[in-house]
């Protein structure tokens, strides 16, 4: 039987009607600490979800939900490396690469434990050459920059991560990161370089992504004016991929090669050797210690209860607002500013996994799947979007993620932060009454008409959830904690939903025509094959190519409305 026409779907429906009309200010008014019900501490970390539009009955019903798709078994397959990767056929492993070492897994005959200890003991002598500056470049230097060229999960998790732990750097290198195609990425990087310091890290899970490879052949060519010997290349650019016969055909040492594995998915690989950047940046011991966050969370996500456990009861608040109030949107909001990559990583992680219109056995879905994740670090969004976020006709829940402890503690900045991030969250929940309003104008001294007219403007409706996680220090350890705390929401979810979390079929379709625009653009007939608006838009940038090689006034008569 279909997920919404099951009887527990069914019974949350009707208790979405019978706690509708209730606010969460009356939940709060109404007797016992909404606060000790609704939030958990795990270690340094804690979860306040009591700003939630929930009683203990939603809860209870949400856990039935999980139980009726046997969502613990689900995870111990997941775990013990059983194919759940259907359409691609393989195991989802990310978890493996941060078991402590000696743990052994074996898939498929395979012990994974002595690969995976093989390369981190590869990437470990790798970081202690550069930081020491044992590994010289072509001119005998030490390497003074780190360039990861990758896109997607080859950039987004590694980027994020070393925006966010930058007070842990050691100091010794700085790290950027290229990605989009946009000949400016590579051109803006490049010139803050100096090719005889400069190491790149060519990091693509297929290596045959467009992007990184067009990125990563112009980094070689600016290389080679350069150095000039293609023998210096070894020194220079190292290569983490899967796929050993692509990377030595574009010319990369062998040796120089980190390897990861098919069951680590893209978006799910910064745990893997597509994490070298960050553990240059970080040095190889803080990049364990992110590792062991992020294992010590796995733990929490297989053996705690559901009740307690915290990736869970993420996940089922998520589904109780996308599925019973169809909210089609998620905000997270960092009150960090080394944490403003964290939304982008997340875009990835939750709507490339869940972003899916079939189930596991191809069938449509007969509900909503993944929401729109987005959000940028307080206070800057509150005076970007919070005002939609407050009285807009719907509501979007939100995700408060803060360290209690700052890494730049000045003046009272932190005291400021914090105190607008908790009155964020209590005036959404709150909001503010007529009544509220009404006294306030008062005493302002509107007369009646102006009252009635600002009025409504000032209502604040209140009653939208929120959940705060509280850090006690953002760190390599909790960012590690972090991080697989959202990976396990979104595999819950993608459970509930019964779909593949870990394919990603619905990026290749532009992949396809782009490929076949490409040579069109390049070409000199005018292109008809394809609907009105792609031919002209097609041959309006072939148009202006040619005018603009010609002169540059034609290239401003171009966009001239005359
Ligand atoms: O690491 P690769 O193979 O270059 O892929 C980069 C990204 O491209 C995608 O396949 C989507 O286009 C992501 O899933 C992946 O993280």
């Amino acid at each position: 039987m279909g997920l919404s026409r099951s009887e527990v779907w069914n019974a949350l429906l009707l208790h979405k009607q019978e706690i509708e009309t209730l606010h969460m200010r009356e939940m709060f008014q109404d007797g016992g600490n909404r606060f000790e019900q609704f939030s958990l501490q795990w270690g340094e970390l804690m979860l306040d979800y009591s700003k939630n539009r929930i009683t203990s009955r939603t809860m209870e019903l949400l856990l039935d939900l999980a139980r009726s798709v046997e969502l613990e078994k689900r995870r111990d397959e997941m775990f013990d490396g059983a194919p759940i990767n259907r359409t691609e056929n393989r195991a989802v492993l990310h978890t493996a690469l941060r078991r402590p070492p000696g743990y052994s897994l074996v898939v498929d005959g395979l012990d994974l434990s002595t690969e995976i200890a093989d390369v981190l003991v590869q990437m470990k002598d790798c970081c202690e050459r550069v930081i020491s500056g044992s590994w010289k470049g072509y001119t005998g230097k030490r390497m003074t920059d780190v360039v990861n060229i990758g896109i997607g999960g080859s950039d987004l998790g590694p980027c994020m991560v070393t925006e966010a732990l930058r007070p842990f750097a050691h100091g010794h290198l700085q790290v950027h990161f290229v990605s989009n195609i946009d000949g400016t990425h590579i051109s803006e990087t490049l010139k803050k370089l100096n090719p005889e310091t400069t190491l790149f890290i060519i990091a693509s899970k297929t290596f045959t992504t467009q992007e990184t490879l067009t990125n990563a052949m112009s980094a070689r060519a600016w290389f080679l004016t350069h150095a000039v010997e293609r023998s210096h290349i070894a020194k220079h650019f190292v290569a983490v991929s899967t796929n050993r016969s692509k990377v030595v055909e574009f010319g990369i040492d062998d040796a120089n090669m980190f390897r990861f594995w098919d069951w680590v998915g893209g978006r799910y690989s910064l745990w893997s050797s597509i994490g070298l950047s960050i553990a240059l940046f970080l040095g190889f011991d803080r990049f364990q210690e992110l590792l062991n966050g992020a294992c010590a969370m796995d733990e929490h996500f297989r053996q705690s209860p559901l009740e307690g456990n915290i990736p869970i009861l993420l996940a089922l608040l998520g589904v109780w607002y996308n599925n019973f109030f169809d909210v089609s949107s998620h905000a997270v909001i960092p009150y960090d500013q080394y944490l403003h990559r964290f939304p982008a990583y997340l875009q990835q992680l939750d709507m490339e996994s869940n972003g899916k219109r079939v189930d596991l056995a191809g069938n449509m879905v007969e509900y909503a799947t993944g929401p729109v994740i987005w959000g940028e670090p307080g206070t800057n969004s509150q005076h970007a979007f919070f005002q939609l976020l407050h009285q807009s006709p719907n509501f979007i829940p939100a995700d408060f993620i803060v360290p209690l402890k700052t890494q730049n503690p000045i003046g009272e900045h932190h005291d400021i932060l914090l105190a607008n991030c908790f009155a964020q969250t209590e005036a959404l929940m709150r909001g503010k009454n007529e009544q509220e309003v009404r006294q306030e104008l008062d005493a302002a001294g509107c007369d009646d008409s102006e009252m009635n007219m600002l009025l409504p403007h000032k209502v604040f409706p209140g009653n939208r959830p929120t959940n705060t996680i509280l850090l006690k220090e953002l760190n390599p350890y909790s960012l590690g904690a972090l991080i697989a705390m959202y990976e396990h929401k979104v595999f819950v979810q993608g459970i509930i939903w019964g779909v593949n979390s870990f394919d990603q079929w619905g990026v290749e379709l532009g992949k396809q025509l782009a490929k076949a625009i490409f040579p069109e653009i390049q070409g000199s007939e005018t292109i008809s094959c394809h609907d009105s608006s792609t031919n002209a838009l097609i041959n309006a940038y072939r148009d202006f190519k040619v005018s603009d090689s010609q002169s540059v006034s034609s290239q401003l008569s171009f966009f001239d409305p005359e």
